[in-house]
């Protein structure tokens, strides 16, 4: 047993069903906000029961591990068994295994969620602690050092500038072309700052509002919208949507149909989507042999872009958890590239900056192993000290045009762009 097991108390856990709690973004604490929503249904969570670090290339098997341990220990009183219902943990892990972000696991000390009209509230606590008592959930976050509404920030550019990211976009291509790898994910930052007590509550309001169809996430102050979820598991079957290929919105109705339809027959996107649905299918067939994404990617629109989508499918032949899976299939070819290693170290050479938890997993785990988790796109991360830094990146193979590039990242950075500077 590791010293981390050893220290961990067991969690007492008790799942009553409530009316419903309406938005569960306005129920948010103004700082330290725990979120995972989308169309209105998921979790927020109050408080903070445990918190484990991760670090190093095994950030993930660890904190599977560790939370395999911890849940075999709860005591769970469950008068609901939906997805999200019991034990959870809302987590976010580094995109690299140098990074110097701790990945997290985060247990809250209560949490409401939401699902298919269905509503409850969870208390956690530590058997030899009281638990939360009911009614606490919105005072659970230490109180309001953060309470100012985070508007009208703007945002600079970061380490890398659009300059600087059309020169690293054209080394990637002479890359690519010289036979080095096939596809590499490159990315750029964006830097603000928070007013001070600035919150980013009205923010996470804004995303969930303006981003339905998007994973709305806040976890350890890293936040944002994403399309694209890594990995489900729900009672041993996984699916995921991989996204990779994108394109401009259109201006009126005929143009943006054009701008679909000129996605979806683009031979480049075709191929960067085709890479992205294979690394997948081939992380996921030793747990899912059959696991099996549609013939043909459907055009997936959001207020901002045009993706090319697929939805991938299996069932699982092993007792693998969402976290083992998330494991397993970090990080894909949507935000690293092809080959794996090669795009890995490509990126390290050209992106002169730590992506931190940008474009590595984020999402939560029940007791079972069950979870969702989406790859932490369209996002920031705040300090400590209130710097806001965003990122978006996009996939660079043989044929991309740098100036095109930079134009979807500017996309791709409108969500957090604009949900903090209005
Ligand atoms: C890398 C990002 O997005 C990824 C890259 C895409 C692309 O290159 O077309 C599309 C969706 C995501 O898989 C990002 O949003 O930062």
């Amino acid at each position: 047993m590791s010293e981390r097991e050893r220290e961990a108390p067991a969690l007492t856990v008790s799942t009553v069903g409530i009316d419903d709690p309406g938005d569960l973004t306005a129920l948010l604490p103004p700082e330290r906000q725990l979120l995972w929503l989308r169309r209105g249904d998921g979790l927020a969570g109050f408080g903070t029961a445990l918190r484990w670090d991760f670090s190093g290339p095994s950030r993930m098997t660890d904190a599977a591990a560790a939370w395999r341990d911890l849940a075999g220990r709860a005591l769970v009183a469950d008068e609901v068994g939906l997805p999200g219902t019991g034990l959870v943990a809302f987590g976010t892990f580094a995109f690299a295994a140098r990074s110097e972000a701790p990945s997290v696991l985060i247990v809250p000390e209560v949490v409401i969620g939401r699902r298919d009209g269905r509503a409850w509230m969870t208390r956690i606590g530590a058997t030899d602690a009281p638990p939360p008592a009911p009614g606490d959930h919105a005072a659970a976050g230490a109180p309001g050092r953060r309470a100012v509404p985070a508007t009208g920030i703007r945002f600079e550019p970061g380490a890398l500038s659009p300059d600087a990211y059309l020169e690293a976009v054209s080394h990637g291509v002479t890359r690519i072309r010289a036979g080095e790898l096939e596809k590499v994910v490159l990315a750029r930052d964006l830097i603000g700052r928070l007013p001070a007590g600035g919150s980013i509550g009205g923010a996470l309001e804004a995303l969930a509002a303006g981003y339905p169809d998007c994973w709305t996430f806040a976890v350890d102050d890293f936040f944002g919208s994403s399309p694209e979820t890594l990995v489900k598991v729900n009672d041993g079957t996984v699916s995921a949507r991989v996204l990779a290929g994108s394109g401009a919105r259109g201006t009126d109705a005929a143009s943006d149909l054009d701008a679909s339809v000129a996605l979806a027959t683009s031979a480049k996107d075709q191929d960067e989507h085709e890479y992205a649905v294979q690394s997948v299918l081939a992380a996921l067939r030793p747990h899912s042999p059959g696991v099996t994404a549609s013939d043909v990617p459907f055009t997936l629109r959001l207020p901002n872009l045009w993706h090319l989508a697929s939805d991938v499918e299996g069932v699982l032949s092993d007792d693998s958890g969402s976290l083992d899976l998330a494991a397993a299939l970090h990080p894909t070819a949507a935000v690293a590239g092809t080959p794996t290693a090669n795009a890995v170290a490509a990126i390290e050479q050209l992106e002169p900056f730590d992506r931190g938890r940008y474009a590595g997993p984020v999402g939560w785990i029940g007791a079972d192993g069950d979870g969702e988790w989406a790859i932490g796109l369209r996002c920031a991360q705040v300090g400590a000290d209130g710097l806001v830094r965003a990122f978006a990146g996009a996939g660079i193979v043989a044929d991309s045009v740098p100036e095109h590039e930079l134009a979807e990242t500017t996309m791709k950075f409108r969500p957090i762009v604009e949900a903090l500077g209005a």
